[in-house]
């Protein structure tokens, strides 16, 4: 795009200095789990919140992800907001006390980090979405948000074109970076049983906050139930009465397919959203590269919102006056 880059923004070395600061800062709060490594060979981090981090207690766990998309750098700070704020917060807020006492938070501030360096690399940013593999055109990458397994290549919501933004992939999985989501969350199965029980894969921009499906136009489907959908609407309807942004399923944007709400709703039951932050549209601050100086403002106004979410995480039915 041509537009300088704001060194507001937290790079790489930056996000992993941050968050070794906050586990610092916060020993029994906060710890730094590495959960494997992007296509480039760098580590891929989840900072893992709540009261005796060093056990894994029987606690509800929520699942926060950024920058799977490498221009959404807004998404990294607001990540790091999270965690700052869920650590600093401990022992003064009641509100954040509690949650952080019963619950196991998980934020893994950069899931695209070869891709977010690139875009950081220059005097002036690249526009690059995908991770950094080589597909042989120009338009280097894979569309990560395309290449999780569930309804992979379906239905038109992703690419088959390697130049294309929305390449899916050779194959479901082909991404490092989407494998390395998948196992670590499969490995939060205990006993049988996904831990996690909800999560939001946070995006830039429009001011929405989406559910599954994002496959279909359909809202009740095989693995969507009326309960499981009015659940989701009922949260995410919440959400974005707090943060003044726009509810709605994920496909009334547009069909996606292979993302990762469809996969962690689908495949393992976690009550899953999108939130796309600020600008509201283009026109505003040039889409995905508005200045960084815009992030306490637009990090903060998500505060409640995520207060919200974390306190459905023991039984998210409650949101329809249901149990599980
Ligand atoms: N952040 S974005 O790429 O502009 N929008 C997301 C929307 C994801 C979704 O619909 O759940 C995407 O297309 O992957
Ligand atoms: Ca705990
Ligand atoms: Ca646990
Ligand atoms: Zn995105």
């Amino acid at each position: 795009t041509g537009q300088p880059v704001d060194p507001g923004y937290t790079d790489y070395p930056e996000m992993i200095a941050a968050a070794d600061a906050i586990v610092a800062a916060h020993p029994t709060l906060a710890s730094k789990v590495i959960i494997g490594q992007s296509f480039l060979a760098k580590n891929m981090i989840a900072i893992k919140i709540s009261d005796n981090v060093a056990t894994d207690e029987n606690e509800p766990e929520v699942l926060f992800m950024a920058n799977i998309h490498a221009r959404e750098h807004l998404t990294v700070e607001m990540a790091l907001y999270l965690a700052t704020e869920l650590t600093s917060q401990y022992g003064t807020d009641s509100r954040i006390t509690s949650l952080v006492d019963s619950r196991e938070i998980w934020i893994i501030p950069m899931l695209n980090p070869d891709g977010a360096q690139y875009d950081l690399s220059g005097p002036t940013y690249k526009d690059q979405r995908k991770n950094m593999q080589p597909n042989g055109t120009s338009k280097i990458g894979t569309d990560i948000n395309r290449n999780f397994g569930y309804k992979w290549g379906c239905c038109g919501g992703s690419s088959p074109f390697k130049s294309s933004d929305t390449y899916r992939g050779t194959a479901a999985w082909s991404t490092p970076e989407a494998t390395v989501v998948r196992d670590w969350i499969l490995s939060r199965r205990v006993g049988g049983q996904q831990q996690i029980k909800e999560a939001i894969d946070i995006h830039t921009y429009g001011e929405l906050v989406m559910w599954p499906f994002g496959y279909t136009f359909s809202s009740i489907v095989p693995g969507m139930t009326q309960d499981q959908y009015d659940t989701h609407k009922a949260i995410g309807t919440e959400m974005a009465q707090s943060n003044g942004y726009w509810p709605g399923q994920g496909s009334g944007l547009y069909i996606t397919s292979g993302d990762t709400v469809d996969w962690m709703w689908g495949d393992q039951g976690i009550f899953s959203f999108t939130w796309e932050m600020y600008p509201k549209s283009f026109d505003i601050v040039t889409g995905f590269y508005p200045p960084a100086s815009v992030a306490p403002a637009e990090t903060t106004r998500n505060r409640d919102a995520a207060l919200r979410f974390l306190g459905w995480a023991d039984c998210p039915f409650r949101s329809i006056g249901k149990e599980n």
